[in-house]
Formats: C-alpha cells, sequence, structure tokens
C-alpha cells in the first residue's frame, strides 16, 4: 500500500473552470491503489472483490475431448452417403468413459459431456441417424471433429485467465472454478466514508420542521457504495459549524480510504467544508464544466482524499458517478473506467449552449432516449425514473427527435 501526494488534486496556476475530460484525466493520473492484498481467498468470498494478481490456469478446460451433443462417435469424416457402420458394445458417458479403442470402421454410443474415447473423431446428432439390426445408418455427410470439443479449446494449461484488475462477478467465479482455482489474491475492500453536511438536514426520522428537509444524499450514496462493493463507513450528519465539520472529518481521515462529502461546497457564507478542508488539508475547489454538478471539492485530509460534492442530489448524483465510481475504482485496485455509453436516437428537442457538458436523467424506451421533464438539480423525482444519463458533451448543440446521443446506463458505473 502506498501514500498518495498530499497535493495531488491541486489545479495548475490560474486555471478555474475544468472541462470534464481534463477533470477525469487528472484523476486518473493522481490517483493508484491504496488498499492491501488479501492473499487466498476462496470462491465463496470473491464476488464484487477486485483481483489482486493475475491468474493462470492449472488445468486445461475442457481437459479432454468430449462430446457436445448425444449421438454416435466414429472416425470422421463421413463422406460417403449412405453408409452404414457396425456399433461396438457398450458406450461412453458423461463420468464413465469408455477404456477401449475403437476399431476401424465402427461407431459407438455417446453422450453429452462423455469422453470422446480412442479411434474416434466425430459424433453424429441421434436425431440425424437411425439404428437398424445394431448398426448405424447414415444419410448426411460430416467433417471430421463435427460436435466434438477439444480438450483446451477454451482455455490451455498456463493460459492467463483473468488480470489483476478485474472486479469479480459470477462469470469469472466460473472460469476460476472450471480449471480447479480454488482461491485467489484480492484487494482490501475500499473503506468509504459518507458525510452529509447542512443546518437544514436532518436525518430521516428526526422531528423536522418547515425549513428543514431530510437527508436524501447520505443513504442514496451509502447504498450506492454497497452496490459498488465497498465497505460504508456512515459519517453521520453535522451541522454547518467548523468544530463538527473537522471533527467529522478528522474521524473519516482515521477510518476511510476516501470520503465523500455532501454540502457546502459552492460559494456561499455557510460552505464550513470546503472552509474545514481549507484549514486543515489541502484543497481544490474545482468548478466543473458540467452540469448538474459545477463546484466538485478535491481535497487532501490528513493523508485521506476528500471528495465534496454538491448538496444538491442530482448533483450529488451526477458527480458520483461521473467522477467518484471510476476514482474510487483506481483507490480500490481496479481499472480505470471509461463509462461505456451507446448512440441512440432522441426522442426529445433541446437547444444546448457551447461551454459546459450536460448530464441528463434518462431512459431508453422503443428504441429512442427520452429524458426527465425537468433539469432541476432537487428534482429527486427524476433520479428514481431514470435508467442511465444522457451526456452532452461541450460543443454547442441542436437535439431534435432522431439526432443520436451518448445513453450511459447506470450498469456501466458498475451498478
Ligand atoms: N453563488 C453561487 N451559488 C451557487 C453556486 C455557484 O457556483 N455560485 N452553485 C450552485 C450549484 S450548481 C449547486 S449544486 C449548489 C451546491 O452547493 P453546496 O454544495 O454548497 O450545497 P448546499 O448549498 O449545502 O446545498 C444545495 C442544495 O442541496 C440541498 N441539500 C444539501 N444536502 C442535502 C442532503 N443531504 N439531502 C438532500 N438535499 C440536500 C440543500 O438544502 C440545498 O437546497 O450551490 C448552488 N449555488
Ligand atoms: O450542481 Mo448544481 O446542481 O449544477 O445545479
Amino acid at each position: 500500500m502506498s501514500m498518495l501526494r498530499n497535493d495531488c488534486f491541486a489545479l495548475p496556476p490560474g486555471v478555474n473552470w475544468t472541462p470534464v475530460e481534463e477533470a477525469l484525466e487528472r484523476l486518473r493520473s493522481r490517483l493508484h491503489p491504496v488498499v492491501d492484498v488479501q492473499r487466498s481467498v476462496p470462491l465463496a468470498e470473491i464476488n464484487g472483490r477486485i483481483l489482486a494478481s493475475d491468474v493462470y490456469a492449472p488445468r486445461a478446460h475442457p481437459p479432454s475431448d468430449n462430446s457436445a451433443v448425444d449421438g454416435y462417435a466414429f472416425a470422421g469424416p463421413l463422406t460417403e452417403v449412405p453408409s452404414i457402420l457396425p456399433l461396438v458394445e457398450g458406450r461412453s458417458a458423461a463420468g464413465e468413459p469408455y477404456k477401449e479403442r475403437v476399431p476401424e470402421g465402427y461407431a459407438i454410443r455417446i453422450l453429452t459431456g462423455a469422453v470422446i474415447p480412442d479411434g474416434t473423431d466425430t459424433v453424429v446428432l441421434e436425431e440425424d441417424s437411425e439404428i437398424t439390426d445394431g448398426r448405424l445408418h447414415l444419410n448426411g455427410t460430416l467433417k471430421a471433429g463435427a460436435n466434438a470439443r477439444r480438450a483446451g479449446e477454451d482455455i490451455k494449461v498456463q493460459d492467463k485467465i483473468l488480470t489483476a484488475g478485474t472486479r469479480l462477478n459470477p462469470t469469472h467465479i466460473s472460469v476460476l472454478a472450471s480449471v480447479g482455482v480454488e482461491s485467489v489474491d484480492v484487494y482490501n475492500r475500499l473503506r468509504v466514508g459518507v458525510l452529509s453536511t447542512g443546518d437544514e438536514v436532518k436525518p430521516v426520522g428526526a422531528a423536522v420542521t418547515d425549513w428543514q428537509i431530510y437527508d436524501a444524499n447520505r443513504p442514496m450514496l451509502s447504498a450506492l457504495i454497497t452496490q459498488l462493493g465497498y465497505e460504508l463507513v456512515d459519517l453521520g450528519h453535522v451541522l454547518d459549524r467548523p468544530e463538527e465539520v473537522k471533527a467529522a472529518l478528522v474521524r473519516g481521515a482515521e477510518e476511510c480510504d476516501l470520503v465523500l462529502t455532501s454540502g457546502g461546497v459552492s460559494a456561499g457564507d455557510e460552505d464550513r467544508v470546503s472552509e474545514a478542508l481549507k484549514e486543515h488539508g489541502e484543497i481544490s475547489n474545482w468548478r466543473i464544466a458540467i452540469k448538474p454538478g459545477r463546484p466538485l471539492a478535491l481535497a487532501m485530509y490528513q493523508g485521506t482524499p476528500v471528495v465534496g460534492l454538491p448538496g444538491n442530489p442530482v448533483a450529488a448524483w451526477v458527480c458520483a458517478l461521473r467522477f467518484g465510481a471510476p476514482a474510487m475504482a483506481l483507490l480500490a485496485g481496479a481499472e480505470w473506467f471509461e463509462p461505456q455509453g451507446y448512440l441512440v436516437p432522441a426522442n426529445f428537442s433541446k437547444n444546448k449552449k457551447r461551454g459546459r457538458s450536460e448530464m441528463l436523467r434518462a431512459r431508453i424506451r422503443e428504441g429512442q432516449v427520452e429524458v426527465f421533464g425537468s433539469e432541476g438539480s432537487g428534482r429527486v423525482t427524476g433520479l428514481a425514473w431514470s435508467e442511465g444519463l444522457v451526456e452532452l458533451d461541450e460543443a454547442a448543440m441542436q437535439i431534435e427527435p432522431g439526432t443520436p446521443v451518448r445513453f450511459i446506463p447506470y450498469g456501466s458505473f458498475g451498478l
């Protein structure tokens, strides 16, 4: 495990308006894995974890030539039609191979998954053949090797089957199990702290008056962290008081690999998060050319990176996905990722100005992208309605129904 530099988020002098691509590139070049490796973790415990070492196959897959179908095996090719082959006694079944050699010109009963017996290499489907008087009648030609799966055709011994940095899912676990790998090295889970700030904010369940709002961000971000496979450290909610914000950040720096805060990062009088970060850490207030989510604070606080997300829930969500998710992946030992998007025709019109990227809450219906009716950054209903985001780049754009736009499903962010 190695430390991040204290000034790793500093902007070059004079820079105050950062394009999205540049902000992402800066995160990418300045972050690296900060978690330790856990050796030999059994398959039952690795789903969602990040692989720390490349894995090589100790065995081939499949381990021997075997049949892909139920039918009859013989030495191919079969060029003469019709043809008749006598059958040997016995059969080759999965788990019960035929041990002897099949004589030239003979066929043998074989079942799916069974080892192809010596003396044969080709299998005819049961449905394409007929048995009369104990002999196999064939009416079609077959290439040598038809319906047979070759030993090692999928994986050869010592092939690299998985690369360090892969976030393991059930499909990877199937590959490991297929070649008999019992355990692998994974990174410890990244510990991510989530902190809400704001005098108007109250945790769900608390008594509220008209001027107070429930804390929507902390439960949302907490769920995001666990769904991404990280360990959640709930840092609670604090008022806009310097000593409260400081105490929470100190705890965050002690217990977490990264802290996500929400609120208190714009330019207002009560923006205590920026203030606390400035006083006791190295902060860089990034004004990113993105809507929503313009104010984003990135700081190193007593050696721990802090991402100060904007308070508006939509902006907090968009920034947590667009900047937070790849940054967390990198810190956690995974590869940096650029969320994959798809060009899909729009079913809406929009006149977008030049100079800022926009991320709209979106979903696909009947092959077209629709966007939520309001772009308001406090409209949480639009978050729940959406299934992904449309990303419009900084260039100006006139979007009409049918214009291809880039739709990024939430799955592309690792959800
Ligand atoms: N003069 C400027 N004012 C603002 C700017 C700016 O650049 N200059 N940026 C605007 C943008 S864009 C956003 S986004 C917000 C971000 O401000 P903060 O991060 O300081 O957030 P707050 O002011 O604390 O809160 C904004 C908004 O979100 C609500 N909020 C906060 N926390 C939560 C929570 N946990 N759950 C639900 N809602 C929350 C809060 O009540 C406010 O309504 O600044 C703009 N202003
Ligand atoms: O980040 Mo603000 O939510 O762009 O409006």
